[in-house]
């Protein structure tokens, strides 16, 4: 089978590369040529564990092929796979521009018979609008070549996005004809022999299903958080009330653990764009936007902790922040909550000096010169009045303690991700603050 994937981001590129692991002939296609020419020369523009190999391998193989040139990559497909953006527009909903162009540009060059898959995260109806796209297309080249399109949301998670994409819970497949149904089995037919269930449905409801599992897992997480609020103040032990619902099967223990809010690419815009797909419909999410409220404020409960425990006297201390990007194992930082913290520290005078094993860089797109980045973790350790575990990267999760109070001013550490055992931490002599566990530091005056 020859395939074709246009966008090659964190989806377009780890969908590409893995369906060239099992043996499909692939070309990843996008717009930017200097991400193209860095991938010739085996630079990738994401941070994923296991990706540069697998690339490498699969090029050197004659599997997995780059380009710019749609026209040429499209030719001769049985399926093309758009996964280009969909970014958030100013009201929240889904802009579908990137998809669209790609449409136009699929229905310019296509030669026969091939699926159109959109992989990108759409609302309801824009398969339809795919359609419509290359239709026009072809009626403008004056070409009457059948196609199919088909909506195949991914569910990957960054950071373990190949395990992800190669052993899917499920795999979802919206579709409108045999032949597609066909296609799609074919494409997929190693993760079936594998075990993986590949579930067809209609269109609507596969590019639903898409938001719906995103507002389910943000609400779960919206959900943990007010409850660990709630047992700050009421003196209860969020760890224990997660364990003890998670083992309800019913509940579950995915997806509970309480934090400093939900970021990333995916939850925030997600969450948003059901809203507003529901508002232009004439229903209310009321769920959804208690969720979305929830997760904004939760954002700003490790600054508040801090404030507090400086008595609001923040101007000119020196803070450490451990990790940068949304979540551990990839350099991310879209929607990041670190961003906010970091605003809020600087708008209230403190210095910030920051230190994540791989997001630094991109972090300096957005944060410029505005804090430090320390060449390690104890690097930003040096003279801080405070440690801020922002990211929960497996290397902060034992640290050496005494090292740490040798370098630090004040032993004070605020954990947005309850990393570390309170009662330890008091015996070591550090104030400790984390989420949902009431500590019994005296609050200043
Ligand atoms: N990031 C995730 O974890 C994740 C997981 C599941 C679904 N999704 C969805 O997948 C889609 C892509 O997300 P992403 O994070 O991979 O985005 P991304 O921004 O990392 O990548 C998008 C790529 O598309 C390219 N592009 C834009 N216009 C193009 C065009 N006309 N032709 C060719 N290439 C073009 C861009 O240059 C970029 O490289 C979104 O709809 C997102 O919601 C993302
Ligand atoms: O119990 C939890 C789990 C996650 N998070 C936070 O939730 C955000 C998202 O985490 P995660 O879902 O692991 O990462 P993403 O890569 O954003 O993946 C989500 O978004 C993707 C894009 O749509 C989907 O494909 C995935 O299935 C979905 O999990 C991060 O800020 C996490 O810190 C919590 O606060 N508590």
């Amino acid at each position: 089978m020859k395939i074709a994937v246009v966008g090659t981001g964190y989806v377009g590129l780890v969908t590409g590369t893995c369906f060239a692991e099992v043996g499909i002939e692939v070309t990843c296609i996008d717009i930017d040529q200097k991400k193209i020419d860095n991938l010739h020369k085996g630079i990738l523009p994401i941070y994923e564990p296991g990706l540069e190999e697998m690339v490498t391998r699969n090029v050197e193989k004659g599997r997995l092929q780059f380009s710019t040139n749609l026209s040429e990559a499209i030719k001769g497909c049985d399926v093309a796979f758009i996964a280009v953006g969909t970014p958030p527009g100013e009201d929240g909903s889904a802009d579908l521009k990137y998809v669209l162009a790609v449409a136009r540009g699929i229905g310019e060059h296509m030669s026969s018979y091939g699926v159109i898959v959109t992989k990108s995260t759409v609302p309801v109806g824009t398969a339809a609008k795919v359609r419509a796209e290359i239709e026009k297309a072809l009626a403008k080249r004056g070409e009457d070549i059948e196609f199919d399109v088909a909506s195949n949301p991914e569910f990957l998670k960054e950071g373990a996005a190949i395990d992800d994409f190669l052993k899917p819970d499920r795999i979802v497949v919206g579709i409108s004809s045999e032949r597609a149904e066909d296609v799609m089995t074919k494409l997929y037919k190693p993760f079936l022999l594998n075990g993986h269930p590949i579930i067809f449905m209609d269109i609507p409801s596969a590019e639903m299903t898409k938001y719906a599992a995103n507002s389910m897992l943000a609400t779960k997480i919206s959900f943990m958080n007010d409850i660990a609020n709630l047992c700050e103040i009421m003196g209860a032990d969020v760890n224990m009330v997660r364990r003890g619902i998670g083992s309800d099967a019913r509940i579950g223990t995915k997806f509970i653990y309480p934090g400093i809010g939900y970021g990333g690419s995916c939850f925030p815009k997600d969450v948003k764009a059901l809203i507003k797909t529901a508002q232009e419909n004439g229903y209310d999410m009321q769920v959804l936007r208690a969720v979305e409220s929830v997760n904004e404020d939760q954002k700003s409960v490790l600054f508040d902790k801090v404030s507090k425990h400086f008595g609001g006297q923040l101007k000119g201390l020196k803070i450490a922040l451990w990790g940068l990007s949304f979540k551990p194992k990839t350099d991310d930082m879209r929607e990041a909550p670190s961003l906010v913290i970091i605003e809020k520290l600087l708008a209230a005078g403190c210095t910030v000096t920051a230190y994540d094993p791989v997001a630094m860089k991109e972090a300096e797109h957005t944060l410029g010169n505005s804090i430090t980045y320390a060449k390690d973790e104890f690097d930003a350790l040096i003279d801080a009045d405070a440690l801020l575990i922002v990211t929960e990267w497996p290397e902060f999760r034992v640290p050496n303690f005494s090292v740490m109070s040798r370098l630090m001013k004040q032993k004070a550490i605020f954990d947005g991700r309850n990393i570390y055992d309170a009662k330890e931490l008091k015996e070591l002599g550090f104030v400790y603050y984390c989420i949902g566990i009431k500590t019994d530091h005296k609050e200043p005056a």
